[in-house]
């Protein structure tokens, strides 16, 4: 029987994941002992109310509402309380005493990520966060190690499961947008407040995450672009499937290239795009989530699983409590985080994009030469046009144009569709989605 050395694990938070962490801790003890090299210990769970029910059996000695005495002398804190507040206070004085810190908590990263990393780093302790982006999907620590090596270029990720269910819903079943978000509360994908989903907030946490970690540049989430998906309307879901595409909240984090190929900067932005039916991550369906890489040398890479729920986020928790456990045991500084690029951060208006455009246009000759004129006059070129006749409206007829662009840069294409708007042949328009993953 080989005698391990033990670590104080703390678990602060009793909820969805904390307690799934809690019970797989307990439950297999001697296999993380043998995998980490050292016995974890579970000292005690935190919580708010002793006698609340929970998803597991914690037993009840465990359970204490004193945290703060809780961190002090722990080796490993686990922070699954959720928000900014006591969060980051907790957080920092757990660094601070020398402990190592796992959270699950993206929206405490994306907004006091720099002074928590930057504790850590004084300290020589580590902050590990697989399970605060895509859930139990591994994606943290294949941009922070297995690609330290490479240039990541962009990734296209499916980062928040409220919205892909919603969308996978309304396109699959036809079912309306507040089902589907009723659905998805009851299943526990959805945040307390939805909104934070729905209006993209959670995907934009994540989003600024990701590009801090992928380009090695610290990118704050108000520099992260946001549109949520309350916009998104039945019609242009149906619309999508008949053209070939589906509707993804997606977020998008990529190397701004200039004319000569040179980088400009980065850009991280979270809105919904039309993607192609043939695309990987069309077919990421329900709750789930999925992040397309792609990197200079290693190509094309997609991550795919469970983005949320208490048992697989438990997992990206308790691979982080392993590798923060061996730590401990060999010794030595955590990796700091890795902002050495420091490269400018650029607004949407900037990255190269492509929008789909419909339009209600009357239908007489030279509408189409003066919509194209429309298109050139702001250097927009036009790869695809689709007419459909429409209806006679006070006796004009009308056709339906379903227009898709070359890349352009957002602005110009923005300003594009402002154009189109103001123009006399132009009687609606009816839908505007960017096109991603051509
Ligand atoms: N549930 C998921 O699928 C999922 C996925 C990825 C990341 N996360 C993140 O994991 C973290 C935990 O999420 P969850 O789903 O377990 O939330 P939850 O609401 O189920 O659990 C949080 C628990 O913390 C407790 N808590 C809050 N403030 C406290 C305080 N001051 N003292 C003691 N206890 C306190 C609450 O009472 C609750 O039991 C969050 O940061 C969340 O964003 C969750
Ligand atoms: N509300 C989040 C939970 C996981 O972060 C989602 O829907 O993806
Ligand atoms: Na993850």
């Amino acid at each position: 029987m080989i005698e391990y050395r033990n670590l104080r694990v703390a678990v602060l938070g009793g909820g969805s994941v904390g307690s799934q962490v809690t019970a797989l801790l307990l439950e297999h003890a001697d296999e993380l002992a043998a995998r980490a090299g050292a016995g974890l210990e579970v000292v005690g769970v935190a919580v708010r109310d002793l006698d609340a029910p929970r998803d597991t059996d914690i037993p009840k000695e465990l359970l204490t509402t004193d945290a703060e005495s809780l961190i002090v002398g722990a080796d490993i804190v686990i922070e699954l309380i959720g928000g900014l507040e006591p969060a980051r206070t907790w957080i920092l004085k757990a660094l601070h005493s020398g402990a190592d810190v796992i959270t699950a908590n993206k929206a405490l990263l994306a907004h006091h990520g720099a002074e928590l990393f930057e504790e850590a780093a004084q300290v020589g302790a580590q902050l590990y966060y697989e399970a605060a982006v895509a859930g139990a999907i591994p994606i943290i620590r294949p941009l922070r190690d297995s690609l330290a090596g490479d240039r990541v270029q962009r990734i296209l990720g499916i980062v928040n499961g409220t919205t892909n269910f919603i969308l996978d819903r309304m396109d699959v079943t036809g079912d309306s947008f507040d089902n589907a978000l009723a659905e998805a509360t009851r299943l526990g994908f959805a945040e307390a407040d939805p909104t934070a989903d729905i209006e993209g907030y959670d995907a934009a946490q994540k989003a600024a995450l990701l590009a801090s970690l992928a380009f090695h540049t610290r990118v704050p989430l108000d520099a992260v672009h946001r549109e949520g998906i309350t916009t998104v309307t039945a019609d242009q879901v149906v619309a999508a499937r008949k053209a070939g595409y589906v509707v993804k909240l997606l977020a998008i984090c990529e190397r701004v290239l200039n004319a000569d190929g040179g980088i400009d900067g980065v850009s991280a932005r979270v809105h919904p795009a039309l993607v192609p039916l043939t695309h990987p991550l069309a077919a990421v369906h329900g709750g789930n989530n999925a992040v397309f890489v792609e990197a200079e040398a290693a190509g094309s890479l997609m991550f795919y699983g469970a983005g949320a729920g208490g048992l697989e986020t438990a997992s990206a928790v308790l691979g982080d409590v392993v590798s923060a456990a061996r730590r401990h045991v060999i010794g030595g500084p955590g990796v700091a985080e890795s902002t050495h690029a420091d490269l400018p951060i650029l607004p949407i208006s900037r990255v190269l994009t492509r929008y789909q455009i419909t339009l209600t246009v009357v239908d007489e000759p030279g509408v189409l030469a003066t919509i194209a004129a429309v298109f050139s006059d702001h250097g927009v070129s036009v790869e695809a046009v689709n007419q459909t006749v429409g209806a006679v409206i006070e006796g004009v007829p009308s056709a339906t144009l379903i227009t898709v662009s070359h890349e352009a840069t957002d602005e110009s294409l923005a300003a594009t569709v402002a154009a189109l708007a103001d123009n006399s042949v132009v009687r609606e328009v009816v839908s505007v989605l960017r096109v991603e993953g051509l």
